[in-house]
């Protein structure tokens, strides 16, 4: 595909997206519909659809309308590119853009991809840092790799990867923490990957685990497991006994074959079958992703105030079962940088529910390098 080509696709993906079709779903069903489309295709108009995501407001500026042509035009003077050589019109490129498309600068909450209606919440959270972060949340994430250390040392681990093509440098968010340099899109078929050597994670899901008071013998009840992330993580950490559950099992589902590629023993149990106490419940709620939206920014332009209200909601609810089921510590942890899902619920809970303390607090955002995390440790006294 000639790069016009590939803008166009870009343009006629973002234009399902915009219509509520999810981001990976579009990508999915275009790549069906284009076999012509090689991997380096479908990598270049990926990139260009989640670039345009992250920037979605400044770039609609920019391009003169929020459109998936206003997104794209925009992204591309954004970073510089020559719009007239790409918007040819010639085979399938995009048509040249019209004077009704000539675009502003954005400027104030729009030059930062910040919706209006989170920016008082997001600057109250993060008081000075609020530009820098929402500056972050426009570029892409790092890739974060987790050893193994089931598996291998983490020297061993790079030394496998580099002999694979796939450069790793430490990261100081976690002892078990490696930035991808190189060769990013070679991991999942590398040895080093399918023998469990490393599994993607990023930084400061690491360092959340890392902050857990963990130690051989526990009993661990990770009772919002979803794929297993955290769940992996903390039997690399300790000899524990692991329960996982999730409130929707089939998001559980490649839980069993992760752990054995991994060489971990987990339990997956059913929300009936449940039965505490555990000396540990890991509660990674359900939350807004505002952390990830580096990652998943679809995210940050779909929540709207009621399902924030929900996911506060689900939180209470989700913290108060956590309650019911340990006999010691309480892990609560979110994705979030909004205190209204992190401290403003732990301290919710504090207050309707005697008998615990707060015992530790951790806040990441993306300036410390990877994710927006937010970690109460809960102690019942
Ligand atoms: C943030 S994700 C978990 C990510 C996972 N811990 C990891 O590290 O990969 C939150 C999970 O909570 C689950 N969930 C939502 N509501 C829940 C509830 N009321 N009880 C338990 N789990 C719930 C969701 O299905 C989702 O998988």
């Amino acid at each position: 595909m000639t790069p016009g080509a590939r803008a166009q696709a870009a343009i006629s993906v973002l234009d399902r997206v915009l219509a509520g079709a999810p981001a990976e779903q579009a990508l999915t069903n275009w790549a069906r519909a284009s076999r012509y489309a090689g991997s380096g295709d479908r990598a270049a108009v990926r990139d260009l659809v989640f670039d345009a995501l992250r920037r979605r407001r400044s770039a609609a500026a920019l391009g003169g309308g929020e459109t998936g042509r206003g997104l794209v035009l925009g992204l591309l003077r954004d970073q510089g590119a020559d719009v007239a050589a790409l918007f040819t019109g010639q085979g399938h490129a995009p048509a040249p853009p019209g004077p009704e498309e000539a675009g502003r600068e954005p400027s104030g909450l729009e030059a930062l991809d910040c919706p209006d209606w989170l920016a008082p919440a997001l600057r109250e959270s993060l008081g000075e840092d609020f530009a820098a972060v929402m500056g972050l949340l426009r570029q892409r994430a790092p890739v974060f790799l987790r050893v193994n250390t089931l598996r291998a040392t983490v020297a061993g681990a790079q030394a496998a990867l580099a002999a694979e093509g796939v450069g790793t440098q430490f990261n100081q968010l976690a002892n078990t923490a490696l930035e991808v340099t190189e060769g990013a899109r070679k991991i999942s078929s590398s040895a080093a990957y399918r023998e469990g050597l490393v599994e993607l994670q990023d930084a400061a899901s690491q360092a959340v685990v890392a902050a857990l008071p963990l130690s051989d013998g526990m009993t661990v009840l990770d009772y919002c497991a979803g794929g297993g992330g955290k769940t992996l993580a903390m039997a690399a950490r300790a000899r524990i006994r692991l329960t996982a559950h999730d409130a929707d099992p089939r998001r559980m589902a490649d839980l069993p074959a992760r752990a054995a590629r991994a060489g971990v023993k987990v339990q997956l149990t059913e929300t009936a079958r449940l039965r505490g106490p555990f000396d540990l419940v890991l509660a990674d709620a359900p939350c807004s992703g505002s952390g990830a939206w580096r990652r998943s920014p679809e995210a940050k332009w779909r929540l709207t105030p009621d399902r924030l209200a929900d996911l506060t909601a689900t939180q209470d609810a989700v913290l108060d079962a956590a309650a019911a089921l340990s006999g010691g510590w309480i892990a609560y942890a979110t994705c979030s940088l909004l205190a209204a899902e992190n401290a403003d619920r732990a301290a919710a809970f504090l207050a309707r529910t005697p008998g615990w303390r707060l015992a530790g607090e951790r806040r990441l955002t993306p300036l410390d390098g990877g994710d927006g995390f937010y970690l109460a440790l809960l102690r019942r006294e």
